[in-house]
């Protein structure tokens, strides 16, 4: 935001004074921009209701006061730092009108400036008898926090120089969000690296932020000298539009005036393109005169079906994943935008159209085979790997390209095809284009043994140990564990060939290896049971037990695709969920009517919460502990998961830069995934990333990290039962120091201290 801010603040005009008109306009677009700022910013979230207990609430209202505090003493910085030379008293239209309609309201300022308790001051000179002040319309923000700010300091003004002209305003900015806005979201996206520097809100103009070091970071690339594309600063400009199209600016006014960040037309373009979440409105804003509506049951919309014809069908093809193996449809997982332009993550995954599909493992191993030619026989596989590699015998370039375009065509090699690529080149042995086939498949790679072709139950990979029938123990990814990444080779799944053998992860559902890979998760075959048994006694057992159920084992959920009989697919189906509403609603009370549950039915698969997402009440509300936090808003039971860490998936340098900015903030919301990746819920998230760190007693849940679909997904569950109203807390572990702000603070103090 800064340097947006820095330059929407006014600019001297130029050497001629503008009209009256020039200036009500300017007035006009800067009032609006600085009051959608705040509106903005003073936004708490819906959900955030009073805390039950008395000592908790008054603990948070001393916080809330304390945080306004604050903002008051960076609006008051803000306000020193933006004053300039030359002053000079100004009609702002809210004068003019007060002069014209009500001459008693006219404010009487004897010299220098004032200030108004809305937070906004205009500073005069004595020289000039027209003495203006500028207010915020009082009847703007009903319930704003505003009136706890205390008036801005006030800049004393400087005589005005002969014939030039400058505005001022100090108008104390909210310096630190009270509440940073969040695109909430039900699953983690995958978000590229920033190529540069994205937009901060207000710290530019902030004396604490080292801007230079951290724009060195992004090459001094910065993102809002490109177009936008930071969320807050999108909604707060297209709200501003908005609400400057009820007064009678026109754009080219409004562009003149230089205030806005970007051009009207740029910002009109903004609100096409992105799919904004819609300016956040106070509750109160949803009243009717005094009295707050109560929102009622709304039914679903309803989507007429529509007849599907084939042109449909191409979309829908250019909606799927490109990422092989990814049957989902808009898959914002694999794929982002990165420089404008939609890029799939895993672009090592495409094949690129001249690579072969023929790996060097498969021709060691057909190699074996028996040549009707009897021609490269007499030497044995490892003898032919190792000439290859001692002895690279360099074909012609014009010759060499000529196999590789013919390796190239081939889908399948077999010992036929090495006889083929033979026949066309007359001149050669077929050994020599055998040795020559190699070094072009690839230089040095770990040595497969052709055995690993045709598995052995004594040769198959250590990491598989051999359980129940079906179930194998497979490698748990930990938080050591890489991403995953599907396999997408041919021959058999060993390590040099398979990414999932590679990094230790057993393969997954969508990897390119055939079914029957024994590195394969296989799913369970755990049993659903009737809900009553024959005897008609309700049955409290629960199915796919920790213990027992082999995906529980490996610490993954089921998947409704490969395990049949415990019934996941069935738990996911709505039409069979227990919590599935079985009443009616009624129009006339706007209400669902319970009606006799089906007591039929099957108690199903128990593995599957994360996909099932049917998380306990829980409700944000200022905490105690630090700003805000997720309190529970009905009696919880223990093991229960509360929900999903949800956040953008990003990488660790991704993460290192975004904890500039976290460290200055003093907040920060990034969990640590795995070797490769964090996710950040800063920008979009779920209420989960309100959940504040705890020690010892006051620590209620935990955190782990469970593999559904072969993807690590992070999620809380609870350690014990937790009563409605207490606040969730987890132990963020020891690298997180509950004073890391503080001691940020005595570290810039001591800094400034050495500089002096
Ligand atoms: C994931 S956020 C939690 C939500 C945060 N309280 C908010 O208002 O958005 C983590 C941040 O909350 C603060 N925090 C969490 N637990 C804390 C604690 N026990 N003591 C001090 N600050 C804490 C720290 O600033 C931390 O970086």
């Amino acid at each position: 935001m800064s340097s947006s801010l820095a330059s929407s603040l006014p600019t001297a005009p130029s050497a001629s004074t503008p009209t009256l008109a020039d200036i009500q306009i300017y007035s006009t677009v800067r009032q609006t921009f600085n009051q959608v700022w705040n509106d903005f910013y003073e936004w708490k979230p819906p959900s955030t209701l009073p805390l039950a207990d008395d000592g908790l609430l008054k603990a948070a209202e001393r916080q809330d006061v304390q945080q306004v505090r604050r903002h008051g003493k960076l609006g008051r910085k803000l306000a020193a730092l933006s004053a300039v030379e030359d002053i000079v008293s100004i009609p702002t239209p809210d004068s003019l009108a007060a002069d014209s309609l009500a001459p008693a309201r006219r404010p009487i300022i004897p010299s220098s400036s004032t200030s108004t308790p809305g937070g906004s001051s205009y500073s005069s000179s004595s020289a000039t008898p027209d003495l203006i002040t500028w207010r915020r319309p009082s009847g703007d923000q009903p319930g704003s926090s505003s009136k706890k700010l205390p008036p801005p300091k006030l800049v004393q003004p400087r005589p005005p120089k002969e014939g030039s002209f400058a505005l001022t305003m100090s108008i104390p900015v909210t310096r630190v969000p009270s509440y940073t806005f969040c695109v909430g979201g039900t699953s983690s996206i995958w978000k590229p690296e920033s190529k540069s520097m994205p937009f901060i809100p207000c710290f530019g103009d902030d004396a604490d932020f080292d801007e230079l070091e951290y724009s060195k970071k992004f090459g001094m690339r910065r993102e809002f000298d490109e177009p936008g594309r930071d969320a807050d600063i999108e909604i707060i400009l297209v709200e501003t539009i908005r609400r400057l199209k009820q007064t009678n600016v026109t754009p080219q006014q409004a562009d003149s005036t230089r205030v806005l960040p970007q051009p009207w037309a740029t910002i009109e373009n903004v609100d096409l393109d992105r799919d904004l979440p819609p300016f956040p409105r106070r509750p109160d804003f949803e009243t009717e005169g005094q009295r707050p509506v109560k929102r009622k049951w709304e039914p679903p919309l309803e989507v007429p079906e529509e007849e599907v014809n084939p042109s449909d069908m191409q979309d829908m093809f250019e909606c799927e994943c490109a990422r092989p193996g990814c049957v989902r449809v808009g898959c914002t997982r694999h794929t982002g935008i990165v420089d404008g332009t939609f890029m799939l993550k895993y672009s090592d995954h495409v094949r690129p159209e001249e690579e072969s599909s023929v790996s060097r493992s498969t021709v060691l191993s057909l190699l074996n085979g028996s040549c009707p030619n009897n021609c490269h026989s007499p030497y044995t596989l490892s003898e032919l790997e190792i000439m290859s590699i001692k002895s690279p015998r360099k074909w012609p370039e014009a010759e060499r390209e000529m196999l590789k375009s013919l390796l190239f065509e081939l889908d399948n090699l077999d010992c036929r095809s090495v006889c083929v690529l033979r026949e066309a080149h007359p001149n050669r042995t077929c050994l020599e284009v055998v040795l020559e086939t190699l070094s072009i498949l690839g230089s040095v790679e770990p040595s497969v043994s052709p055995a690993a072709h045709e598995p052995d139950p004594l040769t198959r990979p250590t990491t598989l140990a051999k359980t129940k029938s079906k179930s194998f123990r497979i490698p748990i990814p930990t938080a050591k564990h890489n991403s995953f990444d599907e396999c997408d080779h041919t021959g058999p799944c060993v390590a040099g060939e398979c990414k999932c053998a590679n990094t230790d992860w057993p393969c997954g559902r969508n990897c390119g290896c055939p079914p029957s890979c024994m590195r394969r998760h296989q799913g369970c075959q755990c049993k659903r049971a009737p809900r009553y048994s024959s005897t008609g006694v309700k049955r409290t057992q629960r199915v796919c037990l920790p213990e027992k159920c082999p995906c529980r084992i490996n610490r993954r959920e089921c998947d409704p695709e490969l395990c049949g009989s415990c019934g996941a697919a069935e738990e996911l189906d709505i039409r069979h969920r227990r919590d599935y509403p079985t009443g009616r609603f009624r129009p006339d009370n706007g209400e669902w009517e319970d009606v006799a549950r089906d007591t039929q039915g099957w108690v199903n698969c128990s593995n599957v919460q994360l996909q099932k997402a049917n998380w306990p009440k829980l409700r944000v509300g200022i905490s105690p502990v630090a700003g805000y936090g997720l309190f529970a808003d009905q009696d919880i039971s223990s093991h229960v998961v509360l929900g999903e860490y949800v956040g953008e998936v990003i990488s660790h340098l991704e993460g290192l830069r975004r904890d500039q900015v976290n460290k200055h903030i003093g907040r920060t919301y990034l969990f640590s995934l795995n070797e490769d990746a964090e996710i950040d819920s800063a920008s979009y998230g779920n209420e989960t990333r309100f959940i504040n760190s705890g020690k010892g007693n006051e620590v209620n849940c935990g955190a782990a990290v469970t593999i559904v679909h072969n993807e690590q997904r992070v999620y809380f569950q609870t350690l014990r039962p937790i009563k409605r109203h207490e606040e969730i807390r987890f132990d963020y572990g020891p690298s997180f120091n509950e004073n890391g702000s503080d001691n940020l603070v005595a570290k810039q103090n001591a800094n400034k201290k050495a500089k002096r």
